[in-house]
């Protein structure tokens, strides 16, 4: 089985000169198709610097990283969005469009795949926001939602167009403990329904048991 993640000899600093600090150091770290990985680690170690690049939200700049792969080291722009699109991304703050309702804010992941015929946009959406538990809200404005419903829009919006790869940044850090758990619940759930692969960064203990891997990260390198 090839992995969806091959992440080999990644390097990764910020700054230059006198003010250049290292930050990732040779991480090495394969994530396979159903696979849940949770990153942990003390506040900069540099797990998020680690999942922005996997999700190609920076460049590459020492190092091996294949995302579905695709080589992602010196990867034009467009090429960038393409392996982004292909990406389902869950953050702490879930970042809805206010002036979409929840339809819309999933629809937005739809439109960014053009062999998802537009018919089929609103069954999908309806279907997952089920299966988030929020059917009855597919028309709702973000503002009437509770953060736990908000949350559970997003996970919708990232697992619409089933994306083989889902990253998620603290995805439970502004729920209470009921409401984080079943969101991580329904990543799992989904995650295991559709075979892809989820890196998920938390500093939540609460929900470490979704994880098939734990792994550690400490001073911008990966414990083994
Ligand atoms: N854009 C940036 N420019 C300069 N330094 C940065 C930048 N982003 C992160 N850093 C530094 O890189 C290090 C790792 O940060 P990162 O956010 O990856 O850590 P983290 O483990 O995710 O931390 P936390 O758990 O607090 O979110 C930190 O020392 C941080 O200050």
């Amino acid at each position: 089985m090839k992995p969806t993640v091959a992440v080999s000899n990644l390097n990764h600093s910020f700054g230059k000169g006198k003010l250049l600090k290292s930050v990732l150091n040779d991480i090495n770290l394969d994530i396979y198709p159903g696979e849940i990985v949770i990153l942990t680690g003390p506040s900069g170690s540099g797990k998020t610097t680690l999942l922005s690049l996997i999700g190609g939200l920076r460049s590459v700049q020492s190092g091996s990283l294949k995302i579905l792969g695709r080589e992602l080291r010196d990867i034009s722009k467009k090429q960038a969005t393409k392996v982004r699109n292909q990406i389902g991304f869950i953050f702490q703050h879930h970042n809805l469009l206010k002036c979409l309702t929840a339809y819309g804010n999933v629809r937005m992941s739809l439109k960014l795949h053009p062999e998802i015929p537009t018919w089929e946009y609103r069954q999908r959406a309806e279907n997952i926001l089920r299966a988030v538990g929020i059917a009855d809200f597919v028309d709702t404005y973000p503002e009437k939602l509770s953060g736990g419903q908000q949350q559970r829009v997003a996970i919708a919006r990232a697992l619409v167009a089933q994306p083989k790869l889902v990253l998620a940044d603290e995805p439970t850090a502004s729920l209470d403990s009921k409401t984080g758990r079943d969101v991580v619940n329904i990543i799992q759930k989904l995650a295991k329904e559709e075979g892809c692969s989820v890196m998920l960064v938390t500093h939540d203990n609460r929900i470490l048991d979704i994880a098939d891997r734990i792994v550690q990260m400490e001073d911008g390198c990966l414990k083994l």
